[in-house]
Formats: structure tokens, sequence, C-alpha cells
């Protein structure tokens, strides 16, 4: 880890009610190890909010600093208008759950769920009633007697999210809680626990290195990395508009290229390519650049003679990926991958006129 790590480039287009939670400048370091460099945002009540990105990156750290189970090195984090930064683990308000489900091997289903209320003086009726309408709410009622080696790993799972909602509490704190499970179970899962969260209004921070399920719940999405917030934004608005290279690069699939800022404003050159882009637009004349095109964003055929800095392409390589079939084009030294309708999928070998349409090439400064 880098310890020249400059302040987050935060952007928190947050909605305009109130935060639930304020985590303002917080950094955490281990040692010489800095894990996370004065992150800073903002957590609307009912929000769900993904930490993104990956390995190493930080977003397991600020959610132990969020729950108290490593305290933050420095900085503050509001709850409810309470700070809570320096607050144990149990003087705080949060249910949590871990990707290893953590649930106790000798007790039942009822009694781990029940678990959850320990720290309540609840009549035994209440907690009965709870724990009931707990497991209903997350599909577990005929498995209450069981223990927990005798459920698969999504049924486990729910209990222990039972377990973290069973006390009411005012934020639901989410470690990869679906990274153990298997492909079909994991996309099932997350849509029950988005549907959950919606329903009960919970506001809900999730680690995930996962993009696609960060893409798939999220009302915004933390893009992390070493240690610092890349973007905060909308699923939409962090894979259209991304912020920097790493963002563009990180979230969804994209092709990169080198190119430089061209005249007249607003084109790239590449490759001996001369690209349309307006991303380029405000960018200085001969300024190096990385772009990124998307493979649904490339135009192919018939809609590519219509755009402006078209160019002949060849197809290297196929790879059938169901609903579409990603082809690999090869253009002078430049590669791009496209995807096409499987149906009408071009032959390997076939030359085919190509263009990257001008308002969907993401441009960053590079380097050099
Ligand atoms: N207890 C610790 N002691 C020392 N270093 C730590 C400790 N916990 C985390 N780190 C370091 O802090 C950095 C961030 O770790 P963190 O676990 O937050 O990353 P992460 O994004 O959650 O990654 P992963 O997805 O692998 O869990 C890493 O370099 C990690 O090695």
């Amino acid at each position: 880890m880098s310890a020249q790590l400059a302040a987050a480039p935060a952007t928190d287009t947050a909605a305009a009610a109130p935060p639930y939670l304020v985590v303002e400048q917080v950094s955490k370091h281990f040692g010489t190890t800095i894990a996370l460099e004065r992150a800073s945002l903002t957590v609307a009540a009912g929000e769900f909010v993904s930490f993104l990105g990956p390995s190493g990156c930080g977003k397991t750290t600020l959610l132990r600093a969020i729950a108290g189970l490593d305290p933050a090195t420095s900085g503050r984090i509001l709850q409810d208008g309470r700070d809570i930064t320096f607050l144990p683990p149990a003087a705080r308000d949060f249910g949590i759950v871990f990707q290893s489900y953590a649930l106790f091997p000798n007790l039942t289903v009822t009694d781990n769920v029940g678990y959850g209320l320990r720290g309540r003086a609840w009549p035994a009726s209440r907690r009965t009633h709870r724990v009931a309408e707990l497991l209903g709410l997350v599909g577990l009622a005929e498995h209450a007697r069981k223990y927990p080696a005798q459920l698969s790993g999504g049924q486990q799972q729910r209990v222990a999210l039972a377990r973290a909602l069973a006390a009411e509490p005012g934020l639901l704190l989410l470690d990869e809680p679906l990274s153990a499970l298997d492909a079909q179970v994991r996309q099932h899962l997350r849509q029950e626990l988005r549907a959950l969260q919606r329903r009960l209004g919970v506001t809900t921070v999730m680690v995930t290195h996962d993009q696609e399920e960060a893409m798939g719940v999220s009302d915004r999405i933390v893009v992390m990395s070493r240690g610092l917030i890349e973007q905060i934004g909308t699923p939409e608005t962090i894979y259209r508009h991304p912020a920097s290279a790493f963002v563009a690069g990180f979230v969804g699939h994209a092709s990169r290229f080198n190119a430089v800022v061209d005249a007249p404003p607003g084109t790239l050159v590449a490759d001996g390519l001369t690209l349309p882009c307006l991303g380029a637009r405000r960018m200085l004349y001969g300024a190096p650049v990385q772009a990124f095109i998307r493979p649904e964003d490339v135009a192919l055929g018939p809609t590519a003679t219509a755009l402006e800095g078209n160019f002949a392409a060849r197809v290297m390589h196929h790879e059938f990926l169901g609903p579409v079939c990603r082809v690999t084009l090869q253009a002078g030294r430049l590669q791009l991958e496209a995807d096409v309708n499987p149906a009408v999928a071009p032959a390997i070998g076939e030359v085919l006129l190509a263009a990257l349409p001008a308002e969907r090439l993401m441009v960053f400064p590079r380097d050099v």
C-alpha cells in the first residue's frame, strides 16, 4: 500500500433527506499499512449502499469501522445523528451478516435467530412471536427445529440474516454475504435480500467484490481502490459515467486503448485511426489519454456506416455468452471487443465496418 495516498475525490450525490449514516474523513492504519485513507460518504435512511472494489481495497476495513469491530484511526462516524466513532460494537445499533454464516452449530434455527435478541429484555411470548415472524420473512418457517448442518448454504445464510434483523437494528451490515454460495443460489438470494430490505426499509451497507451483485441490488455504489474512494454513484452513473480509468475498467466490461487528443476539439487518434469523442472536447490538444469502449456500444456493419470515424476491422475470435456473442476485432494494432446477436454473428476472418459512437467513448488522462 502506497504511503502517498491523496484525499478521496468523493462525489456523493445522496438524496436530499438528512443522512442516516455519515462517514467523515475516516482513515484506518494497521502499523505502516494504510488500509483506508480519508473516506467520506453518507447513506440516507432506507438506502442500500454497496462498497465495491478488488481484494485489499479497504472495503471490509470501512465496514468494520462502521461496526466498531476495528475502530477508525481518525475521522468521525455518525449514525442517526449520534457520534459512534469510538463506541464499542455492543453500544451500537446494527445487525451484521458475514460470508461464513457464523451460526451456532449446536443451536436450532429458532435458537440461532433468538440469539439475535439476547440484548433485549423482552417477555418470552414477544421473543417467540418475533422469531416466528423473522423465519416467515426469510421463508424458513418449516425449518425452525433444524440445526444448521441440516440446511443448505443459502438457507443458513437466511438464518444469519434473520438473526441480524431480529432486534430491529437501524443499520444492516453485510460483509460479502453471498460469496460462499453457488451462482444460482447467490442470484436468487440477492433478489430476496433486496426485496426484504425494501420491505423493512432498513438502511443497509454491503461489502462485495462482485460488481454484478453490487449493480443488481444497490441504490448507490461506493467504488474503492487501494484505500481510497474512487466514486460514489448510482449503478447507472458508475457504469455510464465512470469518474476514473480505474472505475471504467473495474465496473462492467470495456476494451481499453491508448490514444492522443487531436484537432478539431472532440477528436482522438489511436493507432492511425481518427475517432470522434465527446469526452475529449475539453481536453488539451496532444494530451495522452486512455480510452474505454463497452462491447455493447461498438457499432458494426450498417449501423457503423452512418457514423463518423468508421473503420475496417477483422473478426479474430468468438465467445458465445448466451444472449450475446462477444467478438474480438482487430483494426491495425487496436483490439476491441463487440457484442453481437449470436444468430447473425460474423465469421472469424470476416472484415467488417466498425465505429465507436462519440458519446460512448470514455476518456481519461494518461500518465506517460
Ligand atoms: N488486522 C489487520 N492487520 C493488518 N493489516 C490489515 C488488517 N486488516 C486489513 N489489513 C490490510 O488492510 C488492507 C485493506 O484490507 P481489507 O480487508 O479492508 O480489504 P478488502 O477490500 O475488504 O479485501 P478482501 O475483499 O480481500 O477482504 C489490506 O492491505 C489488508 O492487508
